[in-house]
């Protein structure tokens, strides 16, 4: 038997919701050049110059309406789900993310702590879809670190799974109870990306957004399509709950800058569903595994009152999967495909 840890990885929340350290952990993250994807002094300036001063007060006030007296929503809940895991493995768990801490070094060291003679690591990102500012750069970071420190000890890692039928059924199973009631429509609310990263995504080059329909058109874009994964998530999430088309749509949250990005846009349609005659909604975020920043304040309090003030009259939030049990037994599920690859 080889000797395998396994490292979860989530995007990272600033250490506090002082202005100070969301300037920080910003700074860290909008540096990224998978994030904001333009030459350096450019985006240098544009961060350091125009984004954080102006953002980082704001996301502060944010951040201080979800906060917990235990710390970040996303830190402590993606803590819950190692535990989670934990107890239902025998391999060593450790966490990373990929901004602020624990960085990827600390979770190395963690885990060499719990096993010296490990053989191989395996990386989970949490994120169900392929992107460039969300999986790639979190398994781009950790084989950097791994490189860096010459470690004897192998990477391998989880591909976005967002069609994997054991992610597919816990997510659908997670949303269940929240669909009991009477509703008009269920919303897909996903973390949104500039378009130009579909595009650079796309190896083919003439696929993603120039072919009409391009995300139902078999492609060898699709593995790192993020529009293409999270329409196919929303697809069989629907189906498996027994959803007409009617009863649910699709949208992007989240966007920042001017740059255009994948439509049609949360912010957007929440005021514009109830002159629908949509008045009843149910949201639900699948590109994040844990609430976070961006589902609880974003979508659970602010979603909810743009909504209500347009003349809607019920709104529901369903939770991330967090350490729903499906979700725990689906990770344990992928984490022991990836070993038995190239075995
Ligand atoms: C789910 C995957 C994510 C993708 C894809 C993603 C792309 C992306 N994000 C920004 C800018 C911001 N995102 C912020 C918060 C945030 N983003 C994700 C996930 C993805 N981002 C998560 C899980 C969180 C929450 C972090 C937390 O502490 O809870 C923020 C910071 C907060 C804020 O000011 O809103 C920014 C900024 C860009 C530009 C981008 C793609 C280019
Ligand atoms: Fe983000
Ligand atoms: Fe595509």
């Amino acid at each position: 038997m080889r000797k395998t840890g396994v490292i979860l990885m989530n995007l990272g929340s600033p250490d506090s919701t002082s202005v100070k350290d969301v300037k920080k952990y910003l700074d860290e993250f909008l540096m990224d050049e998978r994030v904001i994807d333009k030459p350096w002094l450019l985006r240098f300036l544009l961060v350091r110059g125009i984004i954080n001063p102006f953002r980082a007060p704001k996301s502060a006030e944010a951040y201080k309406a979800i906060w917990w007296d235990e710390g970040s929503p996303l830190i402590v809940l993606s803590k819950q789900l190692q535990e989670a895991l934990q107890q239902k493995t025998t391999l060593p768990v450790e966490l990373s993310m990929r901004y602020g801490t624990p960085t990827p070094e600390a979770a190395y060291t963690a885990l060499l702590n719990r096993m010296p003679d490990v053989e191989e690591v395996i990386l989970v990102p949490l994120y169900p879809h392929y992107a460039m500012s969300s999986f790639e750069t979190a398994v781009e970071h950790m084989k950097a670190a791994h490189k860096n420190n010459n470690y004897a000890f192998r990477l391998k890692v989880v591909p976005p799974f967002y069609k994997h039928p054991a992610y597919i059924n816990a997510l659908a199973e997670s949303m269940r109870p929240y669909l009991q009631e009477d509703f008009d429509q269920l919303l897909f609310s996903y973390h949104g990306i500039p378009e130009r990263h579909i595009l650079k995504a796309d190896p083919t080059k003439k696929h993603c957004m120039q072919v009409e329909n391009c995300c139902f058109k078999a492609s060898d874009s699709h593995p790192t399509c993020y529009r293409h994964q999270v329409t196919i998530t929303s697809e069989l999430v629907a189906k498996k709950l027994g959803l007409k088309k009617e009863q649910w749509q699709q949208s992007y949250q989240s966007r920042l800058g001017r740059d255009p990005w994948l439509l049609p846009n949360t912010q957007v349609r929440l005021p514009q569903l109830p002159k629908e005659q949509v008045k009843k909604l149910v949201v639900v975020c699948p590109s994040f595994v844990s609430d976070c920043l961006e589902t609880l304040e974003e979508i659970e309090l602010r979603g909810k009152e743009d909504f209500m003030a347009h003349g809607g009259e019920q709104y529901t939030y369903i939770p991330c999967m967090n350490t729903h049990a499906l979700w725990v037994d689906a990770l344990l599920q992928l984490i022991e495909e990836t070993m038995d690859k190239d075995r």
